[in-house]
């Protein structure tokens, strides 16, 4: 008896790192849309799964490799036998066949339309189909692809109906001039539940620059290794003035954002109901990870000054998942990424309007894993504790300037409205590395001690 597709299917998309259901079986997973693009050998198959958890139902994209003789380059991305139309093949992850994904930019060049899916090429540009991918091995939600040194196309796994905010915002940054986001090329859409859904967005691929985060990690390396009367000033690889930079680069990018969308004011009896919203993100966390309830109090107590807080907050179209994995230095400039918000999150919040605050919190706690996250597993781990604190720190204070420099301004009252965000993101942080990195765990929860 031969296996089904969506069989295949099931046991291998349970072990890819971008798979969001980890942990529950999957009770039904069905092919919603099926798309064949070749039909020849090596063929290619654009499906939208539909996959039911429990009372959850999760929609994953994935893209289908069919040839009757795998060669050895693609054995890794095997997902198994099939039989197509009568025929023994094998299907595997069309992501990793450069031969397969060159005609994505064929297809975007054109303008092409193939059943339901929709290509697209931003006007004025031109695409160079002759370029083979590679697949990108940072630890992503979703799976990019790099062509050559020119391009990233980044391949959305979850997808909820709606345009994604990365391509609404990079789109609209790019065009109004902006030097903070990495230029747009082309997309791929289709309709989903009546509305157009982005699948797959191609911006410039940023050959020259580090990401934020790795640059982060040298500069605390370098202070574990240096003599304990030796400063966080004063080590070699200190990071502060980038930090600084990096807040200056945050400031513009919300004001341009500010500028490009609308923006608006939330009253203070909303400001409350926000109070409760993060009251019962908390909620639901503990209920997921029971580690937290220990620290729910200091969490609360954020929330509560927040509900008292008797103001009005300004709101505008934001990052969202704002951390140091998602900047990228140029030789010139900071660069930001992956406008999408947090994922797993509905596209209506993550597109609506929200305090900038909430990226700077973001920021805030992403210095703070960088200092913490290599104390696990160091010999020296309990020693250097202070070397990180006085890392995370000078980092934060130095992003913080940079933010006011550039023009954000943060008040007293901004605050309460900043510690209770931040608290909020070490929420969602708990459990994310809960579902994902459960030996990171105690990055996050270390937030709930600090009196900050
Ligand atoms: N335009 C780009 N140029 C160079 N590298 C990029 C670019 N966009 C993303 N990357 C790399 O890919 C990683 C993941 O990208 P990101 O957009 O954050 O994807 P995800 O949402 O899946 O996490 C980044 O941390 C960065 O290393
Ligand atoms: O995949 P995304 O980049 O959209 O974001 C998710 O994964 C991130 C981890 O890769 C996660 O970020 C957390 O870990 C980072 C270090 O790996 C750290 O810099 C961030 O501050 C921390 O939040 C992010 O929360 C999650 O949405």
């Amino acid at each position: 008896m031969t296996t089904s597709l969506q069989e295949l299917l099931a046991g291998w998309i349970t072990g890819q790192r971008w798979f969001a259901g980890k942990g529950r079986a999957i009770d039904d997973l069905s092919i919603e849309h099926r798309t064949d693009i070749v039909t020849g050998d090596p063929g290619l198959l654009h499906l939208i799964l539909s996959i039911r958890q429990g009372e959850r139902c999760t929609r994953y994209q994935v893209l289908i490799g069919l040839r009757s003789n795998l060669p050895d380059r693609l054995k890794h991305a095997l997902i198994g036998p099939w039989e197509r139309d009568g025929d023994e093949c094998a299907a595997y992850d069309a992501a990793h066949d450069a031969e397969l994904t060159r005609i994505l930019l064929e297809a975007m060049e054109s303008f092409r339309r193939e059943e339901e899916l929709a290509f697209h090429r931003v006007p004025d540009v031109e695409i160079d189909t002759s370029l083979r991918s590679l697949v990108l091995t940072a630890e992503q939600s979703n799976t990019s692809l790099v062509y050559g040194d020119r391009y990233i196309l980044k391949l959305f796994r979850q997808i909820t109906p709606g345009v994604n905010p990365e391509l609404e915002v990079v789109g609209a940054l790019a065009a109004a001039g902006s030097t903070h986001v990495a230029r747009p090329y082309g997309w791929i859409d289709t309709e989903l539940d009546g509305e157009t859904t982005t699948l797959a967005i191609m911006q410039e691929f940023l050959a020259n620059a580090n990401e934020g985060w790795a640059m982060a990690l040298t500069s605390v390396r370098d202070l574990y290794a240096s003599a304990p009367e030796v400063s966080a000033e004063e080590a070699g690889g200190d990071f502060a003035a980038e930090a600084s930079r990096l807040g200056i680069a945050t400031a513009e990018v919300h004001r341009e954002l500010g500028t490009a969308f609308p923006t608006g004011v939330i009253e203070t009896p909303e400001v409350k109901r926000m109070a409760e919203r993060l009251r019962r993100r908390l909620d639901e966390a503990v209920a997921e990870v029971p580690q937290l309830a220990a620290h729910a109090s200091v969490a609360h107590a954020a929330y509560d000054r927040l509900a008292d807080l008797g103001r009005t907050v300004a709101v505008q179209r934001v990052h969202g998942d704002y951390h140091l994995g998602q900047v990228m230095r140029t030789p010139s400039d900071w660069v930001v990424l992956d406008f999408e918000g947090e994922p797993g999150q509905p596209l209506s919040e993550r597109r609506g309007l929200d305090s900038p605050l909430r990226d700077v919190a973001g920021m805030l706690r992403s210095f703070d894993y960088a200092a913490r996250h290599l104390l696990a597993g160091h010999p020296e781990g309990a020693a250097l504790q202070e070397r990180a604190d006085e890392w995370s720190t000078r980092n934060r204070a130095a992003f913080l300037a940079g933010y006011s420099e550039g023009g954000g301004r943060i008040t007293a009252d901004d605050a309460v409205l900043l510690r209770a965000l931040e608290l909020s993101k070490a929420v969602y942080e708990v459990v994310y590395e809960a579902r994902n990195r459960p030996s990171w765990l105690p990055i996050p929860l270390a937030a709930f001690r600090s009196q900050r």
